[in-house]
């Protein structure tokens, strides 16, 4: 079997498409357009790039957009004191902490200082205990693990019953929170991790995989199940000679020549997960200033 590519570009296309379009109408409808922040601390070189893209494609969806950028020596104080700031500004529906944050920064603190109605990053302990409880329409869903879903759901529908998901990572950003989404959409689900005794045979077991463990191609064709859909959240920079002196290229978790032979259908890297998260914030954004209008919100 040669799997089908599974393409997270053009998925991503069509839902900040959606954003736009749900955002103007509410700016008709209310007045209400909707306002994203993202703050970034320090000066992680990817972390540029990933706020860069969120800042153009809110603009590029006609919210109002503001990003803060601190020096990595900022203090815990201050910086809870830009989050209070954005938190009481009306103009602001939907505020992002870019992580991981410097050394010497409470990413729980600070993120759970972030108002919940305005955590479009899912990661206070509200919209963490809501999606938990099966409240997802409630929740703010964690972007990638939502992104993740829309993927899952153009290849297999609406309902996983009867499918076993095998999610190997446990992170509040990805791996916990994708486990409640399959979970909710009456997949069984196992969670699986760095530790996990015989990771192989366990993964072999899944008719979804998802790869959010953060190595270099580390599930091989011993790990994907025949007819299996993987989703590879992975996004690791590796050395490539073969390109030149001192390239790089980006690979998932996953070895995807390996597992496309034996897959029904895969992400790659990139081009796969990583552009749906982007798109999943600007989903929430308008999703947060509908609440904040006191309006319905779409869904996506
Ligand atoms: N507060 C958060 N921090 C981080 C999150 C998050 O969801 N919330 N996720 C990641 C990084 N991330 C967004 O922040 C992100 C990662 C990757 C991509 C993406 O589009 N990747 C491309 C490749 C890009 C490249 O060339 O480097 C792809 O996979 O095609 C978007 C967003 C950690 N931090």
């Amino acid at each position: 079997m040669t799997a089908r590519v599974i393409d997270g570009k053009a998925a991503a296309t069509g839902v900040i498409e959606r954003a736009k379009t749900a955002g103007a109408a509410l700016a008709a409808k209310t007045g209400v357009r909707p306002g994203l922040a993202v703050v970034l601390v320090g000066e992680d070189a990817a972390s540029q790039v990933y706020v860069a893209n969120k800042g153009r494609t809110a603009e590029a969806c006609g919210f109002h957009s503001v990003t803060h950028r601190l020096p990595t020596d900022t203090t815990e104080a201050d910086l809870l004191a830009v989050i209070d700031q954005l938190n009481a500004d009306p103009a602001i529906h939907g505020i992002l902490q870019q992580l991981p944050l410097p050394r010497g920064l409470d990413a729980n603190r600070v993120v759970g200082r972030i108002d919940p109605d305005k955590d479009v990053d899912g990661l206070t302990l509200v919209n963490a205990g809501r999606l938990a409880s099966g409240m997802a329409g409630e929740a703010f869903v964690p972007c990638t693990p939502a992104g993740c879903m829309v993927l899952i759901r153009q290849v297999l529908g609406e309902s996983l019953a009867g499918k076993s998901a095998v999610v190997v990572g446990r992170s509040n950003l990805v791996g916990k929170p994708m486990a409640q989404l399959l979970l909710l959409a009456d997949a069984t689900v196992t969670i699986a991790h760095s530790r996990t005794g015989d990771l192989a045979r366990v993964c072999r077991e899944a008719d979804i995989l998802v790869a959010a463990v953060g190595r270099p191609e580390m599930l091989g064709a011993d790990c994907i199940k025949p007819g299996a859909v993987v989703i590879d959240v992975g996004i690791n920079r590796i050395a490539a000679p073969e390109r030149g002196e001192g390239k790089t290229r980006l690979v998932g978790d996953v070895d995807f020549a390996a597992a496309s032979e034996l897959a029904s259908a895969i992400t790659p890297v990139p081009g796969g997960v990583g552009p749906m998260t982007i798109a999943m914030l600007m989903a929430n954004t308008v999703s947060a200033a509908y609440r904040a209008a006191g309006e319905a919100p779409p869904r996506f």
